[in-house]
This record gives C-alpha cells, structure tokens and sequence, in this order.
C-alpha cells in the first residue's frame, strides 16, 4: 500500500501518532494509500523546523531564492507527466487537463514567484516641510500557514507556497486530506532544487486534526486558505483573536451574463466549459448562467446539444471530457443539489444522473447536468453546489439581470457576454466580484490580484498583492 509521508525539516517522516487516513481514488472508488493523520506534535515539529531556518533563509539574497524557485519550476517540467498521473489518479480529473492547466500552472506558480521577488520593491515618502524622509520596509513575517482544497491540488498548494517562501518566510502547508499526492511529491523535487531544510515542510491531515493545529499555533504568524466559505469563516473566528494576517480564498457561486450582441460561437464554446472544467468544481465556474431573452431559446438548444457531445468517462482516457468528482460525500452532495432543484420546480434539460463507467462501476461519476430555473433566488441558484451542475434563466434588461447577479451571499467572479462597450463598462462598475471577465473566462495573468468580496473571501493573492500579504511593512522615519 502506497504510504505518503509528511516532509518535515527536509525528511519524510511518519506521523508520531501512527495514525493514518485511507486514500481513495475517485475514478475506480478504491483505496490505493494512506496518508498520516498529523497530530498537534507534528504540526508543532513541522513548525520548529520553520523556526530554526527562518533567520538563514529570510537573509538568503533574492537571487539566490529565485535561483531555487526557478529550478522547483523546470523540475517540475520535467516530471509533467508523473506529476500529472498522480494528479488525475487522486482527485479524479481527467489526464488532459493535469497535464494541461494543473501541473503547468503549479510550474508557472514557482517561476512567477521566482522572477516577481526580484522585482518587487517598497515605497519611500518626502515630508516636504517637515525636513524627513520616510522609507518603508517590507519584511518577512517568519512562519507561516498554508491550508489549500482539493479541487486544482498542486495548482493552489503551490499558489501559496512560492509566494510565501519567495518572501523569505518558512512554511507549514497542509494540503487537502482527499487529495494529498502531487504535495507529497512536490517535497522530493524542493530537496532536489536545493531549497534548504525547513522552508518547506508539508504536513497531512484531516482539517480538524492537522489544519486545525495549524490555525491554533500562536507562532504561525500568517494563514493562507483556500476552501470552503464555512471553512473559511471557521478559520477567521480561531485566527483573528491572534492577530494573525489572514488571506482567505473561498467559495462561489459566479453569474454568466449573455447578452445577445456577444460573439456567440466563442461564448457557446467557453460557457461549456466555464460550466463543466474540472467536473465543475472550481470555484470560478460560472454556474449561474442568465441569457438575454431574445437568443435564449436558441443558446438552450444549442448548449444542451454541445454538452450531451462531452464524453463522462475514466480520467485516464485521452478522450475523457468529464472525469470523477473528487469524492463519494461530493458526489451526493452534487446529487442531493439535483433532487432539490426538481423538488423546487427546475427543469433538468440534461443530465442529472449518476454514470455508471464500465470496469469502474464504484467511481464517482455524473453526467454534466444543466437545469432551467424560473427564478433566481432558488437554493440550487443560491448555494455553491462545486459540481457539473448549472442553472440558466433567461433576462429582459441589464438592471433587472444586475440585481439578480448581484443578489447571492458570494461575490467572486462574474463573466459578461457583449460587445457593448459602454454596457461593459456600467456593468463590471457594479457587479458585486473581484474578478470580470469579458469575452472570455479564466485568462489568468498571474500579476492581477485574484480574490472576492462578500462571502468568497478576504484579501487579495497573485502578483504583488501574494508578497505583500506575505510581508510586514515598516515605516522608518528619517528627520535631516
Ligand atoms: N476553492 C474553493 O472555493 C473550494 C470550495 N469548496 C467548497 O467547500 C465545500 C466543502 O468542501 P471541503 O472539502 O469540506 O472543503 P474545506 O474547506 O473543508 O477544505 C479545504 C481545506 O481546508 C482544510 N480544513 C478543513 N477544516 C479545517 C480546520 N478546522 N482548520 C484548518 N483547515 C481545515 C481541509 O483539510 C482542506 O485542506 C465544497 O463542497 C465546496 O462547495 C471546497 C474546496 C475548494
Ligand atoms: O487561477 C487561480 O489562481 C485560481 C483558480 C481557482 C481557485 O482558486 C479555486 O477553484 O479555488
């Protein structure tokens, strides 16, 4: 049986409690490893690793941390293929895209942060009158913590990870219990670049366990989270009364708004797969899809036919268009989300079944499922279901699909159809989001700040934003 280790001070190491979780693979239903259920003590060993190394490594010169960065990166590169097997294995998505998207952006993730921490610089003030100079320091925070899901593993694991250790900090991380491998994995090749011991350390665990003595440290001076929105403000309650900087990423439940004057070919094309990437399970899918009335007759037609063509199916096959959820709990919790949209009116176009995959009957498969809805504020319209699940409904105006876009808890991306420019501009004013998109869905440049308002979050990740957050700012005060 495939054990998987916590990489501690450079080591791989079991857990002290000899504890261990079972590791399932989404695609077949079966156990094929365990991973340490990490106690408070091996938090507390991962966390004096951190200690000891942080005053070497946040006096390491920035060309020396990108140095390391950038050869995580090219290892990385080079070990796509391994890397992206084990990702599809564990989390259930399809071969294509881990090789694609997931174990590229994690590669990206290390050699962004590699070149940014060269570039990243701080401000410096003139008290004109007042004979002084102010010059603003931006220092390391010491050890920090690193808690991300189980939906893009490496991608967001490593989203954290290089920015926080390009800053000079030392990191505790813990990746998602359900999708622990490609972390694992990551410890072998921070070794082999020559990252020294104790920047890094990667424990695993169940949240309430593991990432719970994470939080709880009153040393670990910073978390990062990626997750849940119930996670998340569960988080914010232990960490705020430490004063801990918080950087929370979390759920959502995003509008696709089409107007009729938009490019329809390109929308019909992305909105497939705004809807259903990743079996649906990221948190910027578009999963509320409103459609201007006069072209919503058509776009129903012409979008149920697209995704009855996508291929359910065993993620290591080429042709696989929807993989496995990630789990058995998701996968009824995606189908519980189904009982209640018919139970409240909706109409299922497609889909809405669990797919049985030949020789892999006790995976977690479901068919990519669209359901009409006849208003907006229904649960299945109001809660994040993190699946292949999408609403649409069609709209009349532009304020009456505003309010509707705007009238959920969550507020983190928002896609607009149009070639309208004046319409653009009015709208992305006032959509209730951190990130809009035009004419396109998940063109990521790594330099904008990533991050919601409302209930997906607080804070702000990507470029300089990530250092910033992963730095103290302190003022000097020169009088001359
Ligand atoms: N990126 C996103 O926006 C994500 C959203 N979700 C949403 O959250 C729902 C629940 O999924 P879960 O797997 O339960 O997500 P989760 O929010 O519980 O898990 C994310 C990470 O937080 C850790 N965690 C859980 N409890 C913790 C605690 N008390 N202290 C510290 N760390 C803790 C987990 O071990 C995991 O590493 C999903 O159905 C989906 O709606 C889930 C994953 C990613
Ligand atoms: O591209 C990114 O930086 C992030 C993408 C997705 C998530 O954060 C998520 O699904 O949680």
């Amino acid at each position: 049986m495939n054990k998987i280790k916590n990489y501690i001070n450079g080591q791989f190491l079991n857990p002290l409690s000899n504890d261990w979780i079972d590791n399932y693979c989404p695609a077949d239903g079966k156990v094929y490893g365990q991973i340490p259920n990490s106690s408070k003590a091996d938090v507390e060993n991962a966390y004096i690793a951190a200690e000891s190394a942080f005053p070497s490594w946040s006096q390491t010169t920035l060309e020396e941390r990108s140095k390391i960065l950038i050869k995580i990166s090219e290892l990385l590169e080079t070990n796509l293929l391994s890397f992206a097997k084990a990702e599809s294995k564990d989390n259930g998505k399809p071969i294509n895209l881990a090789k694609a998207i997931d174990i590229p952006r994690a590669a990206s993730n290390f050699r962004f942060f590699g070149n940014a921490i060269t570039q990243f610089a701080s401000e410096s003030h003139e008290s004109i009158g007042h004979d002084a100079i102010n010059y603003t320091l931006r220092q390391s925070i010491g050890v920090v913590g690193c808690i991300s899901p189980w939906n893009l593993p490496l991608y967001l694991f490593t989203w954290k990870i290089a920015p926080a250790i390009a800053a000079g900090n030392c990191v505790v991380a813990k990746p998602s219990e359900i999708t622990p491998m490609t972390a694992y994995l990551l410890g072998e090749i921070c070794s082999e670049a020559g990252l020294p011991k104790g920047v890094l350390n990667i424990v695993h665990g169940l949240g309430s366990t593991t990432g719970q003595a994470i939080i709880e440290h009153p040393d670990i001076k910073a978390i990062s989270f990626t997750g849940g929105t119930a996670t998340g403000a569960h988080i914010a309650k232990i960490a705020a009364p430490m004063f801990k900087k918080l950087s929370l990423e979390l759920g959502g439940k995003n509008p696709n708004i089409i107007f009729a004057d938009c490019d329809y070919s390109n929308m019909l094309e992305t909105t497939v797969r705004s809807s259903f990437a990743n079996q649906g399970q990221i948190c910027l899918c578009g999963s509320r899809i409103f459609v201007e009335a006069t072209i919503y007759e058509k776009f129903k037609t012409d979008f149920v036919d697209k995704v009855k063509q996508l291929k359910v199916g065993h993620p290591s096959k080429e042709d696989t268009n929807i993989g496995a959820l990630v789990s058995k709990p998701h996968l009824e919790k995606v189908l519980k989300y189904i009982d209640i949209a018919k139970e409240e009116g909706g109409t299922v176009l497609c889909g809405g079944n669990k797919v049985t995959v030949a020789g892999y009957e006790d995976g977690y498969y479901i068919e990519p499922t669209i359901i009409e809805v006849t208003t907006d504020t229904c649960r299945v319209n109001q809660e994040e279901i993190f699946g292949p699940v999408v609403t649409i409904m069609p709209f009349n105006a532009e304020d009456n699909v505003l309010q509707m876009a705007n009238k959920v808890k969550y507020g983190l991306s928002a896609t607009l159809w149009t070639n309208n420019l004046k319409r653009t501009l009015r709208m992305s004013n006032q959509l209730q989001a951190g990130i809009i998109w035009v004419n396109t869905w998940m063109l990521r440049d790594l330099r904008t700040p990533f991050g919601g308002v409302k209930a997906s979050g607080v804070g702000r990740e990507g470029g300089f934003e990530a250092l910033r957050f992963f730095t103290e700012s302190k003022n000097v005060c020169i009088k001359y």
